[in-house]
């Protein structure tokens, strides 16, 4: 019944390892099914080494088990309540990918330097402030999702022209159409963040993109006379 979702979601995973995201249990990617209304995720702690696409367990909104015999990931609560809230988007990828976590450390949104980001989004890419310590002695996982929400709404972001976000003094949130485009936004924050760190370190007083370029490099891509690869 949940056999495709199960696969779909673990070939996300084992992507994590390959493109070097993750280390040891670090991360998780999550796929939706919206007509079955539930998603599938990696399952907490459980090394990407020994991983089998039986071993990810299927959830509903309110990250209540549906199917699987292990405990889902720690983070669950958080993919649940994107799930729940944005009903247009199939999938999400947790990571502490290293140089998304030193901005996210430092508690620095990703400022906007060259084509590199402009190619993916138009935006400073948000920086989530830390919750509060109510919300990370309560209901903690679900508060992350609604850190993401408020720094969202605090911007003015749309989650379908910004899908990246870094939540301080922990790490990057990505999410997409599917899991799949999850992961690829995963792989381009961090390259994304590290580029930005190495330009401050060559020259700290670098100025952002000026708009026309910005604008140019997203429209080509995203804009409704896109010409960028080969359409669809
Ligand atoms: O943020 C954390 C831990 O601080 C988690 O995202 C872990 O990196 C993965 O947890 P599980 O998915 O294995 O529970």
């Amino acid at each position: 019944m949940y056999r495709t979702l199960q696969e779909e979601c673990y070939e996300a995973n084992m992507q994590l390892p390959r493109l070097g995201l993750v280390l040891f249990t670090f991360g998780n990617v999550s796929a939706v099914d919206r007509e079955q209304g539930v998603f599938a995720i990696k399952p907490s702690g459980v090394s990407y080494d020994i991983l089998t696409p039986n071993d990810i367990v299927i959830c509903d909104y309110d990250a209540r088990v549906v199917a699987g015999t292990l405990r889902p990931s720690s983070d669950t609560k958080t993919h649940a309540l994107l799930y729940k809230t944005w009903s247009d988007i199939g999938g999400i990828t947790h990571t502490h990918s290293t140089h998304a976590v030193a901005w996210a450390q430092a508690g620095l949104d990703i400022p906007i330097f060259g084509t590199t980001h402009a190619d993916h989004t138009h935006h400073d890419i948000p920086c989530a402030p830390v919750l509060t310590d109510a919300m990370i002695e309560g209901d903690y996982e679900h508060e992350t999702g609604n850190q993401i929400f408020d720094v969202f709404r605090e911007k003015g972001l749309s989650h379908t022209e910004v899908e990246m976000v870094l939540l301080q003094n922990h790490g990057p949130f990505t999410w997409g159409k599917t899991a799949e485009k999850s992961v690829y936004n995963a792989a381009v924050l961090e390259e994304v963040a590290r580029m930005a760190y190495l330009t401050l370190q060559i020259n700290p007083n670098t100025a952002r993109i000026k708009d026309t370029l910005r604008n140019k490099h997203y429209q080509r891509k995203h804009g409704t006379n896109a010409y960028y690869g080969q359409g669809c």
